[in-house]
């Protein structure tokens, strides 16, 4: 590529970045000099907010209020509190969703729930590309239950449902967290509700990036990370969102004391709390709902819409970067806007690509078997980085500075 023809598409970046400066909030966040981080799909940067709401938490309310905390910080009543505030960005009522578990735990309280308000139905459908952890879980609940799993792409989803009288449930990941396509949410829950089914949607990829829109999609049931894009921290609760009209019947399958309607009557009969309280399970991590919920401070001022807006300019402008500068690998996410906030590539030695990325400060992650996968996690990332990133991806393509990398030992986390 000629240098003027760089210099057009660094004028261009910064035009765009202009364009979005509203959505703009990398002064919120702390990241290391000489970094571009497109790693938030997995472990979102800390915030300013994040790690003093979790520094106030530690020193103040657990140093000096101690067991007071719970009332006067008001710790109790916290899983519900964010919750309500994560509900906001993905489109769902206050009162649906309860932050407190893994997205494992919370994945089996919602699958568990859903299948027995179906009794008559033998049939769960997930995908076969799923985060594995989704996999596992669908086929625990269905071992559990005696139902049969059955394993079909989310794109042949609908086609499956359509007429059929034997499925319970559909469980889809909005967003693939390998390929980084986006599913019509809407379009499966029809089609699910159409046949007398339910539909449970993972949300990891997708909450707080795309407008998810949960109660416009109809959805029944969703969960998803409170690390990732919503940059909660390390091991953040997740979120679980139980529909309005499933609330009464929603029965959690692990019944502990916060679910309870009086736990401080300390009864031994279980009677469900009212509402999305009776999906909470043991006492809630509060040093992590505190870091998720000044986390959630990043979005203040916001609407989804206009940072959607920014995610797909920003991988937008990504490909067409790769495409100038000459960088032939396969774009496997969709080019269309059907995709969320990442960008992944095929290289067969995807994982010496992305040390050799790595070693230049373009921090991004690999997965199975040959993915480069680069996340733009809109608030702290610009339209500069993105052309920074994708410099760097062609100087280590073309230079082949992968081929000193290849046979580096992988480490136990990619
Ligand atoms: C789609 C999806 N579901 C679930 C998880 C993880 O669940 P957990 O937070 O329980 O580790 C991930 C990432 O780890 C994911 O990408
Ligand atoms: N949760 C993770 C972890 O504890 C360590 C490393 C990575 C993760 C991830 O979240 C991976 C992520 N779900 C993915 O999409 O690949």
């Amino acid at each position: 590529m000629s240098d003027d023809a760089l210099t057009a598409l660094g004028k261009r970046a910064r035009d765009l970045d202009s364009d979005h400066a509203s959505t703009d909030r990398r002064g919120a966040f702390v990241l290391p000099e000489g970094v571009i981080y497109l790693d938030g799909n997995s472990l979102g940067a800390m915030s300013v907010a994040a790690r003093d709401a979790a520094t106030d938490a530690v020193t103040r309310q657990w140093g000096q209020q101690l067991i007071r905390a719970w009332n006067d910080s008001a710790w109790w009543t916290a899983p519900e509190r964010v919750g309500d505030r994560i509900g906001e960005l993905v489109g769902a009522p206050s009162g649906t969703v309860v932050v407190g578990d893994s997205t494992t735990v919370s994945l089996f309280k919602a699958l568990h729930a859903a299948a027995r308000m179906r009794p008559d139905r033998t049939v769960v459908l997930t995908d076969p590309d799923s985060f594995p952890t989704d996999v596992h879980v669908t086929r625990g609940v269905c071992d559990q239950l005696g139902l049969s799993l059955e394993l079909v792409p989310p794109g042949d989803a609908v086609a499956r449902l359509e007429g059929s009288n034997d499925v319970a449930l559909a469980s889809y990941s909005h967003v693939d967290y390998r390929t980084g396509q986006l599913w019509d949410l809407a379009a499966i829950t029809d089609a699910a509700h159409a046949t007398g089914a339910l539909a449970c949607w993972d949300l990891c990829h997708s909450a707080g990036v795309v407008e998810v829109g949960l109660t416009a999609g109809g959805a029944d049931f969703a969960v998803g990370c409170g690390y990732k894009y919503l940059s909660g921290g390390p091991g953040a609760p997740a979120f679980l969102f139980v529909a309005p009209q499933h609330l009464r019947d929603f029965t959690n399958p692990i019944l502990g004391w916060n679910g309870h309607a009086t736990p401080f009557a300390m009864t031994p009969d279980h009677v469900p709390a009212d509402g999305i309280t009776r999906a909470r399970v043991g006492t809630p991590p509060v040093l992590g709902i505190a870091a998720l919920e000044g986390a959630l401070t990043a979005y203040d001022g916001l609407d989804v819409v206009d940072v959607r807006r920014r995610s797909l300019s920003l991988t937008g402008f990504f490909i067409e970067c790769l495409d100038a500068l000459g960088v032939d690998l396969p774009v496997v996410t969709p080019r269309d806007e059907a995709r969320g906030s990442q960008v992944s590539l095929r290289h067969p030695d995807a994982y010496a690509v992305v040390q050799a990325l790595i070693a230049r400060g373009v921090i991004g992650d690999f997965r199975e078997t040959d993915i480069v996968r680069l996340g733009f996690a809109p608030l702290y990332l610009s339209h500069e980085d993105a052309l920074a990133a994708a410099v760097h991806l062609r100087d280590v393509v073309v230079g082949r500075e992968f081929e000193q990398e290849r046979f580096r030992q992988r480490a136990t986390v990619t």
